[in-house]
């Protein structure tokens, strides 16, 4: 029989070896590697790490943000990227802490439209001759374009399969010769057209009819960033682990976590990992993963589109254009059209911003960076002919960048992501 001083020690020992299991259980974190330092994967990171995660961040580029990129070598913030907060309302998660900051916002809009805004004070528009289109003629071209898409509905009843927003604009126009427009009307349309490719970055022949409309926006209008976005993107970040120049190339799934492989061949490991790079690296395949995604996964990657949208901001040393928030030069097609932010309106700072999408922006990507600021400023004076030359000049290059491959996401369809085919796989060529 043992004694009552040795069954205590056996006690002692036993309640010491159950106590550190459980001081282990309480300080055991399960350990995350989040790929990719834009919104999504720093807001992920930010989560898991306040909720007592070991979180790694692991990103490609010298820098933090991803799509968010405020410049400042103007002097001041430009964002090359991401500017508007859209949906001003308590459900975005970004407003309180945007307000927290005290960050101010430039409405640009008040209510939630994106397509057909025509908002007598927002917006002047040219023809290539320098006139300036009447308001009136704007309103009313905005109003027939609203109708047509809104006809377009009825078309998208009728067809089985799907077809672009385009092929369904012409249907419509055919049946109903009285929301035809000709001449400078014509070109007015024109550049509704072009401002709806800038809001998917893509050209009307590559949208969804089936799709187009089913994003849901929040509420609240367009917020425009005035001193850039940088400052949120900081603040999230504070106080993570976060790796920069480090390129994820494999992720492995193992029986018991995750293997990650960066391009000079270093690994980490994790209990699991959050995959945070664009839609646009992912169409591309630039990570290999093992095993290889689930097939809803790989679908819904292939049938998403990505659509490219650049800024190239032209910095001058005086304001000489009208008090607008954007210029717009209308042309016989969409792909002709263009705008120009004018962050003077809302930030004080004597810069116009021109923001070609689509096939305009790829084939933009394809110049140097002083041919394209030219063409920019080529287009200006076109229709402002005192327009004097920019003193400095941004450029963005989203669509060939192997980080982003792409600026944002668009509803192609399942039927229109095989018929474009050069959208679809400009990444990959690229890779
Ligand atoms: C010109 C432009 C204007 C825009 N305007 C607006 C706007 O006004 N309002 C708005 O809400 N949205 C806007 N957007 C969209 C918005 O910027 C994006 O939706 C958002 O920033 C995406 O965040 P993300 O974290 O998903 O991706 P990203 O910000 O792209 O972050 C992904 C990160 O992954 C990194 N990465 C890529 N590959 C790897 C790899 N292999 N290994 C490790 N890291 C990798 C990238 O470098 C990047 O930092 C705009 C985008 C562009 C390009």
């Amino acid at each position: 029989m043992e004694s009552r001083d040795q069954s205590n020690l056996q006690l002692k020992k036993a309640s010491s070896c159950y106590s550190s299991i459980i001081e282990k259980k309480q300080t055991f974190s399960p350990s995350v590697i989040v790929i990719g330092g834009g919104f999504g994967g720093i807001a992920a990171a930010r989560a898991l790490h306040d909720a007592s995660f070991q979180v790694v961040l692991l990103e490609s580029r010298d820098r933090l943000g991803g799509r968010v990129c405020t410049d400042y070598s103007f002097g001041f913030p430009v964002d090359m990227g991401a500017s508007w907060l859209h949906g001003v309302c308590e459900e975005n998660p970004l407003a309180p802490l945007i307000g927290k900051l005290g960050l101010p916002l430039y409405r640009t809009s008040g209510d939630n439209s994106v397509l057909y805004d025509h908002d007598l004070e927002s917006y002047a528009l040219y023809d290539i001759d320098g006139k300036k289109v009447p308001q009136e003629l704007v309103t009313k071209i905005g109003d027939v374009f609203e109708s047509i898409l809104k006809e377009t509905d009825k078309v998208r009843q009728e067809l089985s399969e799907d077809i672009s927003i385009l092929e369904a604009i012409t249907i419509v126009l055919e049946r109903r010769p009285d929301l035809r427009a000709e001449g400078l009307s014509h070109k007015v349309l024109q550049w509704y057209i072009c401002r709806m490719e800038g809001w998917f970055a893509s050209d009307a022949d590559t949208i969804s009819l089936k799709y187009w409309d089913q994003e849901e926006l929040l509420s609240g209008g367009h917020g425009l960033m005035v001193r850039g976005y940088c400052p949120v993107i900081n603040t999230l970040a504070k106080g993570l682990d976060i790796r920069l120049g480090h390129r994820v190339t494999k992720i492995m799934q193992r029986h018991n976590g995750v293997k990650v492989t960066v391009e000079d061949g270093r690994t980490f490991v994790a209990d699991a990992a959050v995959v945070a790079v664009p839609l646009g690296v992912l169409k591309a395949k630039r990570i290999t993963f093992e095993p290889r995604l689930p097939e809803w996964k790989e679908t819904a990657i292939a049938d998403l589109g990505v659509g490219t949208e650049n800024k190239i901001a032209l910095h001058f040393d005086k304001v000489f254009w009208p008090n607008v928030e954007f210029l717009g030069v209308v042309a016989s097609s969409s792909y002709g059209c263009s705008y120009f932010l004018n962050l003077h309106k809302a930030t004080g700072h004597p810069v116009l911003v021109y923001m070609p999408a689509g096939r305009l922006a790829l084939d933009m990507e394809k110049m140097s960076d002083e041919a394209a600021a030219n063409v920019a400023y080529m287009q200006l004076k076109t229709i402002l002919p005192d327009a004097c030359e920019p003193i400095q000049y941004l450029v963005s290059h989203w669509g060939t960048d192997i980080n982003s491959l792409g600026s944002y996401s668009f509803d192609t369809g399942k039927q229109l992501a095989k018929s474009i085919p050069e959208l679809c796989m400009v990444p990959s060529q690229l890779a």
